[in-house]
């Protein structure tokens, strides 16, 4: 329908090309687990960084390079800000009020972005200086009694710091409740995000049912759904309430800005709730993927391993850890840390989840296309950080891509560079959907690699074979964990 009007308004002005696929389902079913790499293939063949694609009746544009990218989420972003609808997510399990899922035209949306903004950003990291030291402490030790968990003991390391951000809690030692009550969350929104499951997705007129019609299963279990996520959301946050009116807590994002109270909104305390459940959100999976990525390139690359060693062996004296303050001084940490983001980018952004892509509020002209209001927008990140005119060699890890200026290109030392630009203006998204932990991210991360680098040397097994790298699939994608040795140097 739309198509057919935007035709008419815009007449000869097409969409961008792209695969058919078939009547009823688009290529729903020609959909790899890898995306990212098939919208690549699919640009190459259609010859158009930017492609459009149909899974039902949803029209998605995929943007392949860095210009459109910059163009339309960026520059555009008033109106390529919003999420794509999933009424199963959203209206029946009642999440579209969750910080990932609000509308761009809520004002709740640019409230909670307020609030993330002055908890997580800069000026407020120092309040979490301590937390921080002495969780990466607890990582260090815990690698040294157990390495080969180390998986586990980085995400533990992560919910453990965010937790105690969020809301003053220190986890248990083994089993936490609150840990399995957010990772119930997580599990329930999976199901009711899964692509292409719920035909209501797709056609909302179904909404409409009776809840006890025969057909009416999937009202019933988003219902059922909707009381439980409620219930989960709710633990934390009146936990705090419950701390604070005994007097006996620890201050935290949600205590500072109840006691605060100058939320100027009567739905303040509301809106703190879904912010602080956002924190978890957004950090737990992302921020485990990028620092397992790192401990299994290190083991790929004792040559970039031992210069960041070298680094911080320098500036700290050998044997002693490097602590918050001495991370600004650590230059090739830092490109190490861009370098891991860049080469195994966290969010590759291409799986047909409803909860990441951007939606379009308006039609919109670009270059020679047609983006139709409510088509979806996906970036390819994943494609953008590979690309070789962005990247030169781009499967090379090297971190030096960020440090030299013979690699930097022209305009070295100006704010943007004409070769290996900073990917952290890509792997933490774009417009007014943009990462708001990413200062958070940067440190937390680049304190658990200086402690691992200082404290440990990791390494292959000794006599296996150098392991191809695979990426597992799904939004939060990462390196497929390989064998590694984690031992004391
Ligand atoms: C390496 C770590 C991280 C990476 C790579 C990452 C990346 C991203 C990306 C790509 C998005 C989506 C942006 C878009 O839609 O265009 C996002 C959104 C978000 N992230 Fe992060 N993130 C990381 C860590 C964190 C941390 C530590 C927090 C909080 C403490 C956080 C909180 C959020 C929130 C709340 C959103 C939703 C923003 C919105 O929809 O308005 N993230 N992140």
């Amino acid at each position: 329908l739309h198509q057919r009007r935007n035709n008419l308004k815009y007449k000869g002005v097409q969409i961008p090309p792209g695969p058919k696929g078939s009547f009823f389902t688009g290529v729903k079913d020609q959909l790899s687990p890898f995306p990212w790499l098939q919208y690549a293939q699919w640009a190459e063949h259609y010859q158009s960084s930017v492609i459009s694609l149909r899974v039902y009746n949803r029209l998605l544009i995929v943007l392949n390079d860095h210009r459109s990218v910059r163009d339309l989420l960026d520059k555009r972003a008033s109106i390529y800000s919003d999420r794509p609808k999933s009424w199963m997510y959203h209206e029946l399990c009642g999440r579209g009020s969750s910080v990932f899922n609000i509308s761009s035209q809520d004002g709740r949306h640019g409230k909670y972005r307020r609030l993330l903004k002055s908890g997580l950003g800069d000026g407020a990291i120092r309040e979490y200086h301590d937390l921080l030291e002495s969780e990466a402490d607890v990582l260090v030790q815990s690698l040294a009694r157990e390495p080969e968990a180390f998986q586990h003991h980085l995400r533990r390391n992560v919910a453990a710091v965010i937790m105690k951000a969020a809301y003053g809690y220190t986890l248990t030692e083994n089993y936490d409740p609150f840990i399995s009550v957010a990772e119930e969350a997580a599990k329930i929104s999976g199901w009711a995000l899964a692509p292409g499951r719920w035909l209501v997705d797709y056609y909302p007129i179904v909404r409409f049912i009776p809840m006890w019609f025969p057909f009416a299963g999937f009202k019933r279990q988003g219902e059922a759904w909707r009381r439980q996520l409620e219930s989960l959301s709710d633990v934390p946050h009146e936990w705090v309430k419950t701390q604070m009116r005994q007097g006996n807590f620890v201050e935290s994002f949600t205590s500072r800005f109840i006691q605060s109270n100058n939320m100027d909104d009567e739905n303040g305390e509301d809106i703190v709730k879904w912010a602080a459940g956002g924190m978890y959100a957004g950090a737990s999976d992302t921020t485990v993927s990028a620092m397992t990525s790192f401990v299994l390139l290190m083991a790929l690359h004792p040559e970039v391993q031992k210069q960041a060693q070298r680094e911080i062996d320098d500036l700290c004296g050998p044997g002693k850890e490097p602590s918050l303050s001495d991370l600004h001084s650590l230059s090739y940490l830092s490109a190490l840390y861009k370098e891991v983001l860049r080469y195994a980018p966290v969010s590759n952004l291409g799986k047909l989840l409803p909860a990441l892509p951007h939606r379009v509020i308006q039609d919109d002209i670009y270059e020679c296309f047609m983006i139709p209001k409510d088509s979806t927008v996906i970036a390819n990140t994943w494609a953008i950080l590979h690309d070789p005119e962005l990247y030169p060699e781009p499967s090379q890890f090297n971190p030096n891509r960020f440090i030299d200026d013979a690699l930097i290109g022209v305009g070295a030392g100006s704010k943007q560079p004409e070769l290996n630009p900073d990917p952290r203006g890509y792997c933490f998204g774009y417009g007014r959907r943009s990462c708001p932990g990413l200062q958070f991210a940067e440190i937390s991360s680049l304190l658990i690699m200086s402690r691992v680098l200082s404290r440990f040397n990791v390494s292959l097994p000794a006599g296996t074979d150098v392991p191809e790298i695979e990426f597992t699939p799904g939004i939060t994608s990462h390196i497929k964990p390989f064998d590694v040795v984690i031992k004391s140097r």
